[in-house]
C-alpha cells in the first residue's frame, strides 16, 4: 500500500496550531502582520497571493497587500519594500515571484530586511540555513521536510536525490536534507545528490534514491522505471497543461503519478501535496517573526 502524503490535510493541522499561537501573541499585545507584493497579472501568482491573504485572515494574521501593474518600475517597487521595512505592523514581507522580466528580482530580495524576510530568500538568511543556524526556513523545503517528518518517514542515512537546483527549492532543500539532525533544526542527516540539466546519468541516480524530490518544472518527467521500489517520492512541480474542462487546464506535477505511485512507499499528489505546505510554512515564519520582534 502506498501512503499518500496529504499536504492539504497537514497544512490545515499546522494552520490550527498557528491560529492558537496567534491568539497567545495577541494576548501579549503582538498582532502578527504580513505584507504581500504582487506585480503584474500572472494568473497562477494571483491564485497564490489570494490563498496567502485568505490564510492570514483565517489565522488572525494582519495582511497588507500591494497589487501593482506590470508597468511598475524598479524604483517604485523598491520604495514599497522600504515602506514595509519600516512599518511596525509588519513582521513579514514577500514579493511574489516571478516578477515581470524588466524587474530585477535579486535587487528586490536583497532590499527586504532580513528580519522580515519570511520567504527566506535574502542571502543572509540563505547563508544561515546553509550553516545550520536558521532565522527562518525556506517555505517549500520546510513544507517538504514537515511532510516527511510528521509522517514518520526516516531520513537519517537515506539517499535523497533532488531533481532541480533552483534557489527556491533545490539548493535550500539540499542543505536541509544534508544538515545534521539535532532535534530542533529540521536537519535530516541524509546523503544528498542534486541533479540538473547537465547531469549525465540522471535516470540511474534517480533509481538509487530512497527519497526522490522532483522540482524541475517538466510535466510528468519522472516515470515508473526511474523510481526504486519502496522509495518516497516528493513532487514539487505544479504545471498547468491544456485540458478540455471549464478552466481550460489541469494541474500535473513533475512526476507521472499513475505510473510511479504503485512503486512507492509514499508519494505526494499534485494538487494537494507540497503546494499547500508552502503557504502553511509561510504563515509559520510570519508568526515566528512576530514572536521574535
Ligand atoms: N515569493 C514567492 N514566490 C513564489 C513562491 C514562494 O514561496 N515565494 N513559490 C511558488 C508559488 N507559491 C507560493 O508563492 C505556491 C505555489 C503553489 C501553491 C499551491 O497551494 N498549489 C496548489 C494548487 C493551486 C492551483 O490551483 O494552482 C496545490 O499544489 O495543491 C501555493 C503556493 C513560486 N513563487
Amino acid at each position: 500500500m502506498t501512503t499518500l502524503l496529504d499536504g492539504k490535510t497537514l497544512s490545515k493541522t499546522i494552520q490550527s496550531e498557528l491560529a492558537e499561537e496567534v491568539k497567545v501573541l495577541k494576548d501579549q499585545g503582538i498582532q502578527p502582520g504580513l505584507a504581500v507584493i504582487l506585480v503584474g497579472d500572472d494568473p497562477a501568482s494571483q491564485v497564490y497571493v489570494g490563498s496567502k491573504r485568505k490564510t492570514c485572515e483565517k489565522l488572525g494574521i494582519l495582511s497588507k497587500a500591494s497589487i501593482l501593474p506590470a508597468s511598475t518600475s524598479q524604483d517604485e517597487l523598491m520604495a514599497i519594500v522600504d515602506q514595509y521595512n519600516s512599518d511596525p505592523e509588519i513582521h513579514g514581507i514577500l514579493c511574489q515571484l516571478p516578477l515581470p522580466a524588466h524587474l530585477d528580482e535579486q535587487q528586490v530580495i536583497e532590499a527586504i530586511a532580513p528580519s522580515k524576510d519570511v520567504d527566506c530568500f535574502h542571502p543572509e538568511n540563505v547563508g544561515r540555513v546553509l550553516i545550520g543556524m536558521p532565522r527562518f526556513l525556506p517555505c517549500t523545503p520546510h513544507g517538504i521536510v514537515q511532510l516527511i517528518k510528521r509522517t514518520g518517514i526516516e531520513t537519517t542515512g537515506k539517499h535523497t536525490v533532488i531533481l532541480g537546483r533552483s534557489d527556491i527549492v533545490g539548493k535550500p532543500l539540499a542543505a536541509m536534507m544534508l544538515q545534521k539532525d539535532s532535534g530542533e533544526n529540521m536537519g535530516c542527516n541524509s546523503t544528498v545528490t542534486v541533479c540538473h540539466s547537465a547531469t549525465k546519468n540522471l535516470e540511474e541516480l534517480c533509481r538509487e534514491a530512497d527519497i526522490l524530490v522532483a522540482a524541475i518544472g517538466k510535466p510528468e518527467f519522472v516515470k515508473g522505471h526511474m523510481v526504486k521500489e519502496g522509495a518516497v517520492v516528493i513532487d514539487v512541480g505544479i504545471n498547468r497543461i491544456d485540458a478540455d474542462n471549464e478552466k481550460g487546464y489541469r494541474l500535473v506535477g513533475d512526476v507521472d503519478f499513475e505510473e510511479v505511485k504503485p512503486r512507492c512507499q509514499a508519494i505526494t499528489p499534485v494538487p494537494g501535496g507540497v503546494g499547500p505546505m508552502t503557504i502553511a510554512m509561510l504563515m509559520y515564519n510570519t508568526v515566528s517573526s512576530a514572536r521574535l520582534s
